[in-house]
């Protein structure tokens, strides 16, 4: 197939975010960040998770608009050509953007917004927004890694092999995150990401 995107999403110089608070939390997939991300949300809704744009086919049950936007690789290209992604990266075979106006809008009402992305993104997040918080989610090791994205039993044995062979650069970059929490038992991960999230956001959360 021929590639649609041939640009990696680019990075805007350093902008400020003068009201709310940006928070990235990245991780291998598998590792539980979806199911942290739930948690936390329905501990504080007043948390904004930003919903991702993306070209993957929904998994049962996942809902337009809820999980993610699912759109065709053309239209994603075009939300590049227009600007309309603050960040943007390929991962397995598929991408994924944030949409840069609700993020944005978030921010400027004072709200402390979630971004839950995958590596590149991160990068470009820190590069344009160098004052975000961003957490980097550990496995407790790859093994254990493997057996959550089996067990999820979502993805097609070559999307594991996929996201397994990725698993490995990204771990070797959690020391580019301000702070690595391991999830092992749940609800430890799921208290040191909601500590950590409010001692950063602090009124940018209420
Ligand atoms: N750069 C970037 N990555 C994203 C975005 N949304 C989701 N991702 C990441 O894309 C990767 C794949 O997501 P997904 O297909 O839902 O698989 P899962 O993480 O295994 O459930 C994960 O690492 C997500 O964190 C986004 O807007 N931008
Ligand atoms: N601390 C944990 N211990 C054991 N299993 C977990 C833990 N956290 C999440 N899981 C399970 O691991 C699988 C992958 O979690 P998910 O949230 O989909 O990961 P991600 O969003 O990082 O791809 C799910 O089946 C989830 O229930």
């Amino acid at each position: 197939m021929t590639p649609v995107l041939s640009l990696q999403g680019s990075a805007t110089p350093p902008n400020c975010l003068p009201e709310g608070k940006l928070i990235v939390l990245t991780g291998p997939s598998g590792v539980g960040k979806g199911t942290l991300v739930r948690a936390l949300l329905e501990r504080h809704p007043e948390l904004y998770f930003s919903v991702s744009v993306t070209t993957r086919a929904p998994r049962p049950g996942e809902i337009h608009g809820k999980q993610y936007y699912f759109v065709s690789r053309s239209e994603f290209q075009q939300m590049i050509e227009q600007n309309k992604l603050l960040e943007w990266a390929e991962f397995a075979g598929n991408y994924y953007g944030t949409p840069r106006d609700t993020v944005l809008e978030q921010i400027s009402k004072g709200k402390c917004v979630l971004l839950e992305i995958e590596l590149e993104g991160a990068r470009q997040i820190c590069q344009s927004y160098p004052e975000a918080k961003r957490i980097f989610i550990m496995p407790p090791s790859l093994a254990e890694l493997e057996h959550r994205l089996r067990g999820r039993g979502q993805d097609s044995p070559d999307a594991i092999a996929r996201r397994l062979q990725r698993a490995k650069d990204e771990i070797s970059a959690a020391d580019e995150f301000d702070i690595q929490i391991v999830n092992d038992d749940f609800e430890t991960a799921l208290d040191a990401i909601t500590s950590t999230v409010f001692s950063f956001c602090g009124n940018a959360s209420k």
